[in-house]
């Protein structure tokens, strides 16, 4: 029996399997935030050299690569890249994804808008059959928090605002608990017009191209 982190392990050689041809010396690989995208990056390590570097998701990302020597390209200077591998906290079906658990949701959604394809690397516990068990995290300027927790209740959610977390913008975080997503991309347009919200954790309007997920009996590609 594999464990959760041998699964996410499979998640990311597999990505980096899908990834190694696209690995030029003009080539910049985006690069996702969280446990199974440290992965990733671990793994990208021993093609140093092969490619012109990444753009990170965070400030934990980009320490992580720097580390292992890899170069990290401000986001201002690139143009286009060929990928962006990201881990989730849940993904469905149609590669809509909640993100945001770590909290770099924001940059993650930036980044990946630059990419020509995002490809999503979980273990299969994060697949499920409707969003919204995982509370969905919203990015919120701090003078806005009661305003768009008042919105997400109006919404039949319950904000939490994660004690004690800033965001790599300076920014707070709510988790909304308890909601029922049965159109995910309409929900993210909605939130996306609340004044003060920065960025919410779906990915609907702009899925994953495709999603690796590791199970007991191997990596299950969607999409
Ligand atoms: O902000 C964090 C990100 O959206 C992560 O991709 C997400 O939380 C999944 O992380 P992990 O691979 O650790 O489950």
């Amino acid at each position: 029996m594999l464990s959760q982190q041998d699964l996410k392990q499979q998640a990311a050689d597999a990505a980096l399997a899908l990834i190694e041809p696209m690995l030029t010396a003009q080539a910049v690989i985006g690069v996702g935030t969280g446990s199974t995208a440290d992965l990733f990056i671990d793994g990208l390590a021993k093609y140093r050299g092969k490619f012109r570097g990444a753009v990170a998701s965070s400030e934990r990302s980009a320490k992580r690569l720097a580390g292992h020597g890899i170069a990290v390209l401000d986001l201002n200077e690139v143009e286009t890249m060929p990928v962006y591998v990201d881990g989730a906290d849940e993904i469905n079906s149609q590669l809509h994804m909640i993100k945001g658990g770590g909290g770099a949701l924001t940059r993650e959604k930036i980044v990946a808008s630059v990419a020509k394809q995002f490809v999503c690397i979980a273990d299969e516990s994060k697949l499920v059959d409707s969003l919204g068990r995982f509370p969905l995290p919203i990015e919120v300027l701090p003078i806005a928090r009661e305003a768009v927790s008042r919105v997400a209740r109006a919404l039949g959610g319950q904000p939490v605002l994660r004690e004690g977390f800033i965001t790599d913008n300076g920014n707070q975080i709510l988790d909304i608990h308890g909601l029922t997503i049965t159109d995910a991309p309409e929900l993210e347009k909605k939130l996306n017009n609340v004044p003060g919200v920065v960025t919410n954790g779906l990915f609907a309007l702009s899925p994953a191209d495709t999603a690796l997920l590791a199970t007991q009996q191997g990596v299950r590609r969607l999409g």
